[in-house]
């Protein structure tokens, strides 16, 4: 079975799509997903090597063509000149993004500026970008990737309270932007992409054996989700956020940092 061909091969056909961070790990998959259901996909990012063999994969899969293009989603000129190219989108995904885990009480200014930009504001450019040519296009529909929000996410944060912002702005905007542009979330649990490995150490994450559906999730999870979201199969859907972590949050908070990453828990509490 080809888990990136749950869809019918025509689901998409005539729509553009653009996929941040369409090179690797969950942004790759998800950018296969949508060419596998027929989109015209346009994947993004900083590496242009990465992104050409990425699109070649994914056209070898599909039979589809899919387009490179550069953008840094931090500097909005960058942005600005990408929806000038690739304006005549009609689905934009936007899961460029990444922090890194560190204890809160450790985080330097530039530390979490960093990860607000990237996540927050990096998605803030790209949305108002594509949002204002979609609006005045007629319509679209855009996807941002998030993180498991809700509940906390200790070890990251910066990254948690950035992505919450990002689910409060795409619950605004379906609002506002509603009656032409639908805008929803995915929320991914725990995903062992090369970028996860290199990022996280041992048994960071390994909460997953507790949660309902105790396995570690397959980036088609992803692509999936977020195919079936702006896909006229979900044209009744806005404002929503789809978690995908196998009931994760139904357990409870994952933690960015290795069993017993904050000792001080285990001291007696000063509360009264
Ligand atoms: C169970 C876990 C749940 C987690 C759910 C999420 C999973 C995933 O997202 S999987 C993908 C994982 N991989 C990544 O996220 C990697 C992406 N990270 C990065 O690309 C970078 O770390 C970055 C973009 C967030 C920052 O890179 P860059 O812009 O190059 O930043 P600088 O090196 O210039 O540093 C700026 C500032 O941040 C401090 N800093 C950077 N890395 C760390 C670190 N590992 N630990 C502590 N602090 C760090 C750095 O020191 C700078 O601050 P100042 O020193 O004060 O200037
Ligand atoms: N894997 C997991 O378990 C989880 C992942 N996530 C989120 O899902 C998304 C994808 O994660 P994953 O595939 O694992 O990680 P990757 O690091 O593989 O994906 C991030 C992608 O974004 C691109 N990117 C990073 N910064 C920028 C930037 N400033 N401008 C443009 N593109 C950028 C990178 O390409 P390049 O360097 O070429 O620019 C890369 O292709 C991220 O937002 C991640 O935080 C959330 C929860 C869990």
């Amino acid at each position: 079975m080809n888990e990136f061909a749950m869809y019918a091969s025509d689901l998409l056909d005539g729509r553009k799509a653009l996929v941040t961070g369409g090179g690797t790990g969950i942004g790759k998959a998800i950018a296969t997903g949508l060419s596998m259901a027929g989109a015209d996909v346009v994947i993004a990012a900083r590496r242009a090597e990465v992104l050409d063999e990425t699109a070649a994969e994914i056209t070898a899969m599909s039979g589809r063509p899919v387009t490179t293009d550069l953008v840094d989603i931090r500097d909005l000129d960058t942005v600005t000149a990408l929806a000038q190219r690739q304006g005549d989108i009609d689905i934009l995904i936007n899961n460029a993004g990444g922090q890194f885990p560190q204890k809160a009480r450790d985080f330097s200014p530039n530390g979490w500026r960093t990860v607000i930009d990237l996540n927050l504001n990096g998605t803030w450019n790209m949305v108002q970008a594509f949002g204002n040519i979609m609006l005045d296009a007629g319509g679209g529909s855009i996807c941002n990737i998030v993180a498991t929000v809700g509940r906390g996410i200790p070890g990251i944060a910066h990254s948690a309270s950035a992505r919450a912002g990002v689910v409060e702005l795409s619950k605004t905007l379906a609002y506002e932007w509603g009656p032409k542009v639908r805008i929803n979330c995915v929320a991914p649990g725990q995903f062992r992409t090369d970028a996860y490995d290199n990022t996280y150490e041992e048994g960071v994450g390994d909460g997953f054996v507790e949660q309902p559906l105790p396995h570690v999730g397959h980036v088609s999870d992803i692509a999936n989700a977020a195919v079936f979201l702006v896909s006229p199969t979900a044209r009744f859907i806005t404002g929503e956020t789809l978690y995908v972590d196998g009931g994760l949050t139904v357990q409870g908070p994952m933690s960015a940092l290795p069993p017993g990453g904050f000792p001080e828990r285990n001291e007696p509490s000063p509360h009264r």
